[in-house]
């Protein structure tokens, strides 16, 4: 029988924390992130899932502790990762020219971006609308460019913030759809949600938050069926137990 290698680590946190003034948004934790997990933020409105993410892609220093990309072994190049909203930031622009702008910004070669674009369109079904003002796009088809412009970067790892909160149904299952698909090509995702069901729809590893302390770090069927000898610890109980029903 063979083994597999474990993944690579991408990105760790070793007693990181957040504080905004006085207020300590995150309590200093410890966090490894492996490639081709899927993981789901969870947690009451507060509880610093957004902080969390933020601080996992760098646009906030940690206050103490501390925040490490760790080199890729096959090829010694540093991840690469990009963040996507719950609203876009859309500049009033076609999509087209939103798309080169972030693959310029990304500092991809010239000769390169064309190809890019046309790719990240494909993807996720936007092709015929390359001409049109982003912003007069649906919010589905919105998130959608957002998620074509992130694919176009080749990140390693996907932050994603609620991707799917400010949509309707339908434009809501597109999108996570194209997630999904999005961690089957290899991708690594970190995404917070309010929406249990596709945390069982889509993540490998639950992170639950409180009041800024990371309360339970477990794999998703543990989370949601903890066994007997593992209990979750009361705080996540009660929370799971408001949030039912979980498949909306
Ligand atoms: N820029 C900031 N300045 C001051 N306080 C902040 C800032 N960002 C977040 N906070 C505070 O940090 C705590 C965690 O907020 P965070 O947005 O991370 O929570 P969340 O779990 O993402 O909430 P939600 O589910 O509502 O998005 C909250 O008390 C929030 O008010």
């Amino acid at each position: 029988m063979t083994t597999l290698p474990p993944a690579p680590l991408l990105l760790s946190l070793e007693s990181a924390q957040v504080r905004f003034g006085a207020q300590q948004a995150l309590q200093p934790l410890d966090l490894q992130i492996h490639r081709g997990e899927r993981i789901a933020l969870v947690g009451a409105n507060g509880s610093g899932k957004t902080t969390l993410l933020r601080l996992l892609h760098g646009l906030i220093v940690p206050a103490g502790g501390r925040r490490e990309l760790h080199r890729l072994p096959a090829d010694e190049r540093l991840p690469r990762a990009a963040m996507l909203f719950q609203r876009p930031f859309l500049l009033h622009l076609s999509v087209w020219r939103n798309l080169m702008l972030a693959l310029w910004l990304g500092r991809v070669p010239r000769d390169e971006r064309r190809a890019r674009a046309l790719d990240a369109l494909a993807r996720v079904g936007l092709q015929s609308c390359a001409d049109r003002p982003a912003r007069a796009l649906s919010g589905g088809q919105q998130q959608r460019l957002a998620l074509a412009r992130a694919w176009a970067l080749q990140p390693d790892i996907l932050f994603l913030d609620e991707p799917t909160a400010s949509l309707d149904p339908s434009a809501r299952r597109e999108v996570e759809a194209l997630i999904a698909e999005f961690a089957q090509a290899g991708l690594t995702l970190v995404m917070s949600t309010h929406n249990l069901g596709q945390v069982k729809r889509l993540a490998t590893r639950v992170l639950y938050l409180e009041g800024g302390r990371l309360v339970a770090d477990r794999p998703t069927s543990r989370f949601f069926e903890a066994p007997p000898d593992d209990p979750l610890p009361p705080e996540a109980v009660q929370f799971l137990k408001g949030e039912l029903p979980w498949n909306t």
